[in-house]
């Protein structure tokens, strides 16, 4: 880990600095778009929109919101790729967009959509290149390149060229890439997109062992809501490039009146569910002998399924996250746009 002066005392609560820390942050884009021949208008963007938070040393922060909310934006601007055009920020007491390469040996990036790693080499090429520009001391990188080839099971993956590899087994390798310099802190933009069930579990343990361990911080972005349920103590949500909501899932599920589903496979056709014991589940679908009931999100659906299971025949059952612009849109019918909600 870093000897930095700042970071000893940037990182801890109480002492003043948070780990990261935004001051109405924003971010403003000149968009010019062509309304005719020789024509053409300039427009502005705001991206972010006045956002202030802080994260502590050690804290795992869902960072979400709907398509275009600011979120890559706003990781943009942590990492020192962009520039605000208002507003503060300190990362480690750094300020990224002045001083972006000492940033970036405390810092760990993975955006789910792109790859850091070289598409026609093996993984192992591609980190022994990191080694070298990060300039890793020897040891510590073979040690946790061992760590991460163990945890994320990438033995039999280091001799295969990226362009090679599946969704999941390129996330991998792009996970382990963002650690082997040991950051302090590890911005994560969708890394379970697309993955599935398995690969998904292997990444949400990977991350919740590295931060119980290390202590690593993490700010991860997802339409995922289960990647936050599993490893987030805290969720913001931004839309309009503002702070919507800061606190912790359950509370969100609670502000947005958010909906479960669960599916329920009936051994027949039977008339739609009713629960007497549970008026705040409706049935919403039936087709044939399926049938959808909606429950409140921040209820637990183990009650639920008992009852199901003692009254009616039940063939199989499934539950579904409510996804996040539901939540969202929902948050938004109750509270006046651009509002906190805490
Ligand atoms: N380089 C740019 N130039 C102009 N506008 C931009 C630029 N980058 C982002 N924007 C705009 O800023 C807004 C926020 O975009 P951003 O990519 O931060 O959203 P996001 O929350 O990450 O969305 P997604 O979930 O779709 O990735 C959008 O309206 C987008 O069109």
């Amino acid at each position: 880990m870093s000897t930095d002066t700042e970071t000893s005392t940037a990182g801890h609560p109480g002492a003043g600095a948070a780990f990261i820390e935004l001051d109405r942050l924003e971010k403003v884009f000149d968009v010019r778009r062509r309304t005719g021949f020789l024509r053409g208008e300039r427009r502005q963007v705001r991206a972010v929109d006045g956002i202030s938070f802080r994260v502590e040393r050690g804290e795992m922060v869902g960072y979400i919101g709907p398509n275009g909310a600011g979120k890559s934006t706003t990781i943009k601007m942590l990492t020192g790729i962009l520039t605000p055009s208002g507003g503060s920020l300190r990362v480690a007491g750094i300020d990224p967009s002045r001083e972006r390469t000492r940033l970036a040996h405390r810092i760990g990036v993975v955006f789910g959509q792109r790859t850091t790693l070289w598409w026609d080499l093996p993984l192992r090429d591609s980190y022994r290149l990191m080694h070298r520009m990060y300039r890793v001391p020897d040891a510590r990188f073979r040690a946790n390149l061992d760590r991460c080839v163990e945890l994320l099971d990438l033995g039999e993956l280091l001799d295969v060229p990226v362009r090679q590899l599946s969704l999941g087994q390129r996330m991998r390798g792009d996970i382990a890439a963002a650690l082997l310099h040991d950051p302090e802190v590890l911005y994560l933009d969708e890394p379970t997109i697309g993955l599935d069930v398995v690969s998904k579990a292997k990444v949400r343990q990977f991350l919740r062992d590295l931060n119980a361990e290390r202590g690593t911080t993490v700010l991860l972005t997802t339409h995922d809501l289960t990647d936050i349920e599993q490893l987030c103590s805290r969720v913001m949500v931004i839309d309009h490039g503002r702070l919507m909501y800061d606190g912790a899932l359950a509370g969100l599920h609670e502000v947005g009146e958010s909906e479960r589903t669960l599916v329920v496979d009936l051994e027949r056709e039977l008339p739609p569910i009713r629960l007497e014991s549970e008026p705040s589940v409706r049935t919403v679908k039936v087709e044939g002998p399926r049938q959808w009931l909606a429950f409140p999100a921040s209820a637990s659906a183990a009650p639920l399924v008992a009852r199901i299971a003692a009254e009616y025949p039940l063939a199989d059952l499934s539950v579904r996250e409510p996804d996040i612009e539901a939540v969202i849109a929902k948050m938004y019918a109750r509270e006046r746009p651009g509002e906190p909600v805490t």
